[in-house]
């Protein structure tokens, strides 16, 4: 069973003893927030990630899911993106269509990707102008405190280094305050042409779930989640912080293993 946790401004902690059970729960979860977002709003505005996220939301494709969820209510997007053709194997959005959106009943003009065809700061330029129509529409709600989009869901993965979406250590679209999206020409994990979400989008959403897995992560996790003073002050992880909205950590044991669990309540 998973350990649960509120924990200040970190968010709720979900620590599972495997990742069956995971995704078990992260597929329960995204299904909650669907039907409570179609019910409210008639549309679901998610954001994904890439990495090894999509493999663990595998259980949405499957009973009772794949029949219960409001499919034709989803809007896909991307919280970052590789700029690489939409067929290569380093495309999230590949990723997202061959483990998920090719397997339920998604409507084609939903799934919001980038234009891949250009340079990695026209693609930014051009997502973020999509993403301002939609908005205009009402498809992605707005923060009533920031002019930024207020995206329903967005769901992060965190590398061992700590970075969230393409929002690495130490580089400069950390402060990125104006852009709702961002590009990198040097990100230092292949390949380097990104896009990405800026902080204060990720920090506008009504709903972000940072999925993360595995051994090589704890160090990163016990920074971005524990009490740890000015050393995890700028890892992108710990960065993650939605001003209203509600934060929920989706945890394997390993990931977990450098954490202090002396916190948590079950
Ligand atoms: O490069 C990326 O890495 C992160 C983390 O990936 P993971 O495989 O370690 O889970 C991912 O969240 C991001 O979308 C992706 O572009």
């Amino acid at each position: 069973m998973a350990v649960s946790g509120a924990r200040n401004e970190r968010g709720e902690v979900r620590i599972h003893e495997s990742l069956d059970e995971l995704s078990t729960d992260l597929a329960y979860h995204i299904a909650e927030l669907s039907e409570a977002s179609v019910k409210e709003r008639g549309v679901f505005a998610i954001a994904l990630s890439g990495g090894s996220l999509v493999g663990l939301m595998g259980k949405l494709c499957e009973p009772p899911y794949n029949k219960t969820v409001d499919w034709a209510k989803w809007y896909i997007f991307w919280a970052d993106e590789r700029v690489v053709a939409k067929n290569h194997a380093d495309s999230n959005y590949k990723l997202a269509k061959d483990g998920l959106l090719s397997k339920v009943p998604i409507v084609p003009s939903h799934v919001h990707s980038i234009n891949d065809s250009v340079s990695a700061e026209e693609a930014a330029d051009d997502y973020e102008f999509g993403i301002r129509q939609l908005v205009k529409t009402r498809v992605v709600s707005v923060s009533e405190i920031s002019d930024c989009p207020k995206f329903d869901l967005i769901l992060l993965g965190m590398g061992p280094d700590g970075h969230v979406a393409s929002l690495f250590p130490t580089h400069s679209v950390l402060n990125e305050r104006d852009e709702w999206v961002t590009f990198i020409t040097d990100s230092p994990k292949p390949p380097p042409e990104r896009i990405t979400f800026t902080l204060p989008v990720i920090n506008s959403a009504s709903n972000v779930a940072v999925v993360v897995t595995g051994e090589s992560k704890a160090e990163a996790l016990h920074l971005a989640i524990d009490d740890v003073g000015p050393d995890g002050v700028s890892l992108p992880a710990r960065m993650v912080q939605p001003t209203k909205g509600k934060l929920v950590w989706f945890l394997d044991k390993p990931a977990a293993s450098k954490l202090d669990c002396s916190q948590f309540s079950e």
